[in-house]
This record gives C-alpha cells, structure tokens and sequence, in this order.
C-alpha cells in the first residue's frame, strides 16, 4: 500500500468510526492539538518535542534520552515513542476545523434526545482553554458548538419545540461555584429521579442565541479561579463545565406527549501537570493534587464505562463517587453519551514530562474502545499499582546499592592510599539518604496526625448531630452535653490547622532537598540511586494520602444521607404544620370559630420553629466545621436565609408566635378573672415571670386549663377565640393573600 492508499484508508477507517460513534456503537472520540511554540519559548530558543504525522500519529522526542540512559524511571522508554489517535492535529490547524472535525456531529445527536461531552485535557499553558473558550476573533468550541445548536433548532422547528437551558459552573478544590452568580458559595450535587445529576441552586439562564451564550461565558470567565504559573500568566485552576440542557417537544403532540431532553456538556479541564512538580509549592501542590485526584478518577471512570459498553455487563461499578467532576458529568459519561477527548499539548521540549503523560493518558482512553480485555482500573486497583511501584523501587533500589558496592569493591583504592572522593561521595550519599528518610517519616506522621484529627472532627459533629434530635433527655443535659462537644471541637479545629501548616512546610522543603541533593554533586549512578529513594518515600506519602481521601469520601457519604434523611422529616413535618395553619385560617374565617384542637396545631407551629432553630445550629456547625455561635439573638434571618430551605417569612412568622405564645400571660389571666368574676383554683394562680416563666406558660397552654365551671369555661374561650382570631387574621392578610 503506498502512502496515499494508506492514509485514504485511514480516512476510511476513521469515517466509519465517526458514524459508529453516531450510532451508539462507540462512544468516545480522542484527538491531540499541539500548538505553536510561543513567543517566549521561541525567544529562550526552546526546539520542538513533537511531530504530527498524517493527521494521526503523534512522534514525541525525548530530549534527556542520552543524559539519562541509567535513570531507572525511564528504563523501558525509547528516544522516540509514537501514538496514534483518531485525529493528531499540529500547530497549523484552525478554530474551525478542529471543531467541525470532533464535535460538530455531537449536535445531530443532542436534538435527537443523546447526551454528549467534549473535555479539553492537558498541562497548564497547553491550549484547552483556547480549545475551549478561544477569544472573540478566534471562537473556541464552546461558541461554536452552540451557534451550530441553535442553528439546528432554528432548522428542525417545524416539528419540535425546543427549550435550552445554560448554566456555567466551576470545579475548584473539589468546591463547586457558580460562575453565573455573584454569590460566592459552594454548591451541592443531587440526583433526581427524573432530571438526574443537578447542581442545586445553579443558575439557569435560557438562551436563545450564540451571542447570549458569548455574553455568558464572557462574564463566567472573568469568575474563574486563575493564578499565574510558569507556563500561563492566566491560569486556570478549576474545571470549568458549561452545561445546557435541551429539552425537545413534538409540535404535533398525539394523546401521550412526548418529551426528550439532552445534556450536551463542555469542560475546561484545570491543568494536569505533575502535582510534584518542583516548582509547584504549598497551597499550589495541594491544588494540584486535587486536579489530579479528579482527572485520575475521571480516567477510571471512562475505562470502566467502556468495559460496561463491551462486555454488556451493566453491574461493573464505574468509581463516580470518587471525584465531583465525575459525579457531576455521571449521565454525561457512558450510557447514551458520545464524549470526545481533545488532549492539548505544548510541542515545546521543556514541557516534555507533561506531554508524555498527557499522550498517555489519551492513549488509555483511547485503547477503551480497542481493547477489551483489559481489568477494570478503579481506586483499589490504583492502590495495588501503589504497592507494586513501591515494591519495584525497593528492588531497584537494593540492585543499585549492590552495583554500588561491588563498583566500589572494584574501583576504589583503600582510603588510605588513594583520593578521597569516593568517599566523599558515600558520606554525603549516607547523609542525604538519611535526611530523606527523616523527612518523609515526619511527612508520614503529620498525615497521620491530621487524618486522625479529622476522624474526631467528623465523629464529634456526628454526635452533636445525634444530639440535637435527641428528645428523650432534659433539654439542659442535651446542651451540656452539646457545648462541651463544641468546646472539643474547637481545640480540635486548632490542632487541624496546626497540622496542615506544619503539612504545608514540609511539601515546601521538599524543593529544598532536591536543591540539597544537587549541590551534593553526586556521580551519576549516586544521584540516580538517591533520586529512587526519594521518589519512594514520595510514592508512599502520596498513596497514604489517596487511601485516607477515599476512606473519608466513603464516611462523608454516610454522613450526608443521615443529614438528608433528617431534613426530609423536616419537610413532611413544615409540610404538615403548613397545612393544619391553612386550615386554621380557613375556620377562621369561615366559621367564625376556633377550637381546642386548632390551637393545639398552634403549639406544633412552635414546636416546629424550635426544632428549626436546632437545625440551623446543627447545620452551622456541621458545615462549618467549627462551632458557632448560633443563638437566634444573632442575625437569625440572615442565617435562616443561607442555611434552611424554610421559606423566611413562614420562620419569621413562627418565631413572632413563639413570642406571643406565652399564654396565658399575667396580665391575660386578670382579664379572665375579671371576665369571670371567679377566683380561678390555685393551681393556675397567676405566676410572676420567672427564669422558669416558658416552662410554667407552657404547662397552661389553653389544652391544660381545668376551669371550675361551664360560665368560665366559655368566657376564656371566647377570650382566646377573639384573640387568636384577630392574630391569624393579621397572618392570612400577611402570607396568603
Ligand atoms: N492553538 C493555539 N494557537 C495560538 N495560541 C494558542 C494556541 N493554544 C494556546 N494558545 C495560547 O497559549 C496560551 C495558553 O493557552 P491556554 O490558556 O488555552 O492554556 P490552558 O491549557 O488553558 O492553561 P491552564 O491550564 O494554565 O489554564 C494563551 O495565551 C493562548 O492564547
């Protein structure tokens, strides 16, 4: 076959594919974008590391081939290693094209009812925000995909009616935020039975043209979390997922209407350089970690998704739950969804470590549509590869401290005849080695400190929480009991800061021993072997750290659905209490009466605002972590607003009657008695206020009063009847007309 027979087959080849992806048969598509070398890389004279042949292969040079041939990290690498993709596009391809070739079919797709997603992956500074987004001369996918959408819409509106729905979120810290909003708060991932994954309290805004959508991203992105780093003054530190959400009626309905509705999903992806990189420090190393705690999830869950689709077993578990961003995307991933992969890569050689992983990782999504016989890759398999990394240093380790002694043995001239250096050499090998081994044993013990430290944070707050519904004990003995957990948990809450600054440090000094063991000068095969006890001891630092983060994403999980099935109580009972008042209302005035019974359902309005106010300090401490003060004295509305889904007027309302609640009061009961002209028994004689004043107004709730005869029996009622009338008249005028 000579070359233009074989790239026409090629092209043959990739056609079917496409329209096979259109068909559900498969279901991701993944293309590399190198761009250009920029102007400073081409000013400090960078060369390129990457070629692109035939719109499919990627050639990747390793610059340090010859420098490194003993470096026991890149054993089993060659000088040039090639992947091939379903597209590979250089420098020289535009906006346009890339988008029509590996997204514009997406949309033919979403107007029929299928999900789809496009990510941008790669390092920082390697394109995919300019992939993504672009500028206003150069549109990126995101404008253009949507110019396409509305397009078809425009096309197809004889028979369907279509509404679309934008909102723009971003992933930061494993925070989301909305970037449509001004308010700065984390948002909370549901799933609905019917919508399936939502963002609660999102921005929703519906478009009808590109030039609405450019005014959005316009603003979202001026939102976004960026820092600068040493490849991109503006970078972006955060996943940023632009959702729309499309919903397709039949204009000509039949008898049962039919409804279709797609989610077409585009994700900015942050940055997937190497958290270790040596130049990311503190607050930045943990970022990074986060990222690519994330896109490693996001990796396993499309490998396991592809396993689902080949095998047709549907029980295989796709790990979602490990990273927001794949619980986010769950029905945008997998199932009915198309997603295609554009990996972005930089051709310059000093980015080369980044490149080479970002080709691999777009290599492993790409072998999931070939290759079925591969294990499912989640978590704990993640972990396995952990020890297995670990083991294989060990054994290098051993194997070069042998080759080191025996060279020794060999070369070196007894001390005290020949040059010191050798050993020179061995002492600051000895020395170096022991000031890494110290470093990441203290490493080791602050990590362990601080999970342990967070375990009793979340298990302190899982007792407050337990205690708050406690009804069975004295309500004096539950506050005790609370405030001295609260007392706890705020030393505790210390002791969690001074751990992770400690933490922070130590990942600083990192740099420092790397700087330590370069000025060591060691020899080659030294500097190797000490390079492979680092990394060790930084691979078993890293994986502890995985490890915790599952078990503790596992034990929040638990944590979450206990809150939620207790706010769900909540609910049916404001729901209840709601209802009964309506009813009151309506008696009222309706039949001009109130009864007994009516102001019973008067005290569960109370009884409902405290079990509120409960929850409002139960949610103030659980989700802040740290104890607050929570008296209703202090801004209760602004609190109530941000923190209890009770409607404000319906809390304000209840806590106004909590306050005129205190029935009878001294100056109600003189009244009764002058109504009556009957000394009331002394068990109900008038009670002066007192600190016991709510317990004692309590017990004479008008449920509890035993009037000595039927005269007064029916005055006191009529008292309360034109009273409490008048009060829920005042309310129905407030809240329900
Ligand atoms: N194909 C391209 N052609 C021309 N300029 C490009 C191209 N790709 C990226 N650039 C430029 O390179 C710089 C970095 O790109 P961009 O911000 O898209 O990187 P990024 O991968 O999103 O980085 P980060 O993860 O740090 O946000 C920008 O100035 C952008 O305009």
């Amino acid at each position: 076959m000579n070359n233009k027979e074989y790239l026409n087959d090629f092209n043959l080849q990739r056609n079917n594919y496409i329209d096979q992806l259109k068909n559900g048969q498969n279901n991701i598509l993944v293309a590399i974008r190198c761009r250009p070398l920029n102007q400073r890389e081409i000013e400090r004279s960078e060369y390129e590391a990457v070629r692109i042949l035939d719109e499919r292969v990627v050639v990747l040079i390793d610059p340090y081939y010859e420098s490194n041939q003993n470096d026991v990290l890149r054993k089993n690498r060659n000088k040039e290693m090639q992947f091939a993709f379903d597209y590979a596009f250089d420098e020289t391809i535009s906006q346009t094209e890339i988008y029509e070739k590996t997204s514009k079919f997406l949309l033919d797709g979403v107007i029929e009812g299928f999900n789809a997603t496009v990510f941008a992956y790669g390092a920082t500074g390697a394109g995919k925000t300019y992939t993504m987004v672009g500028n206003p001369d150069n549109p990126g996918i995101m404008a253009r995909t949507m110019n396409q959408l509305y397009y078809l819409i425009q096309e197809n509106s004889n028979q369907n009616h279509f509404i679309v729905r934008v909102s723009y979120l971003e992933i930061y810290n494993e925070n989301i935020k909305d970037l449509l909003s001004i308010e700065d708060k984390n948002l909370d991932l549901r799933e609905d039975p019917s919508q399936g994954v939502v963002v609660a309290g999102i921005t929703e805004i519906e478009c009808s043209s590109t030039q609405e959508i450019m005014a959005l991203l316009k603003v979202g992105n001026r939102n976004r979390t960026k820092e600068a780093t040493e490849a991109n003054e503006a970078s972006s530190r955060s996943h940023a997922v632009l959702q729309v959400q499309v919903e397709i009626k039949q204009v000509e309905q039949g008898p049962q209407e039919e409804v279709k509705y797609a989610k077409l999903s585009m994700v900015d992806l942050a940055g997937s350089e190497r958290a270790a990189n040596t130049s990311n420090r503190g607050l930045r190393m943990i970022e990074g970690a986060k990222i690519n705690q994330s896109l490693l999830c996001l990796g396993n869950c499309i490998q396991a998704l592809s396993q689902i689709q080949e095998k047709k077993n549907s029980n295989l578990f796709v790990p979602y739950r490990g990273s927001k961003l794949t619980r986010l995307l769950k029905d945008s991933l997998g199932g009915n969804c198309r997603t295609v992969m554009i990996a972005n890569v930089s051709p310059s050689v000093l980015t080369f470590e980044d490149t080479y992983n970002t080709l691999n990782y777009a290599n492993r999504a790409k072998n999931i549509k070939t290759n079925v016989v591969r294990n499912i890759l989640n978590v704990e398999n993640h972990l396995n590869n952990y020890a297995q990394i670990i083991q294989n240093l060990r054994q290098e380790n051993e194997q070069l401290k042998r080759q080191l002694s025996d060279k020794q043995a060999i070369n070196l001239p007894p001390i005290n005849q020949g040059s010191d250096y050798e050993q020179i050499q061995n002492e600051s090998l000895n020395k170096l080695e022991k000031i890494i081994q110290k470093h990441f044993q203290l490493e080791l013990d602050i990590q362990k400190s601080q999970q342990d430290v967070e375990f009793q944070i979340d298990k302190i707050n899982g007792l407050i929480f337990q205690s708050l519904q406690d009804s069975t004990n004295d309500k004096d003995i539950v506050k005790d009991r609370i405030d001295s957990f609260k007392q706890n948990l705020k030393s505790l809450m210390q002791q969690k800061e001074d751990y992770t600054n400690k933490y922070i440090s130590l990942i600083d000094k990192r740099n420092d021993l790397l700087t330590q063991i370069k000025q060591a000068n060691l020899s080659l095969s030294n500097n190797n072997y000490i390079m492979s006890v680092y990394k060790q001891a930084q691979v078993q630092t890293e994986s502890l750290e995985i490890q915790y983060r599952e078990k503790k994403s596992d034990n929040q999980s638990k944590h979450k659905e206990q809150q939620v099935q207790f706010l769900q109580q909540q609910i049916k009972l404001r729901d209840g209490v709601i209802n009964d008042w309506k009813n009151i209302i309506q008696d009222g005035k309706l039949k001009n009466k109130i009864t007994y019974k009516n102001l019973k359902n008067i005290e569960d309005v109370a009884d409902f605002a405290r079990l509120n106010h409960s929850t409002i300090q139960n949610q103030s401490i659980i989700q802040n972590g740290s104890p607050v003060n929570t008296s209703l004295q202090h801004s209760p509305k602004r609190r109530v607003q941000s923190q209890i889904s009770v409607h404000p007027k319906l809390y304000s309302a209840q806590k106004q009657k909590i306050g005129q609640y205190h029935l009878p009061t001294r100056k109600n009961q003189l009244s009764i008695q002058q109504a009556s002209d009957t000394n009331l028994p002394d068990s109900h004689s008038v009670h002066s206020k007192s600190s016991k004043g709510n317990r004692q107004s309590q017990n004479n709730s008008p449920a509890n009063f035993q009037p000595n005869n039927n005269l007064l029996k029916a005055r006191q009622q009529q008292l309360y009847l034109q009273r409490n009338q008048k009060f829920l008249k005042q309310q129905e005028k407030k809240y329900f007309k």
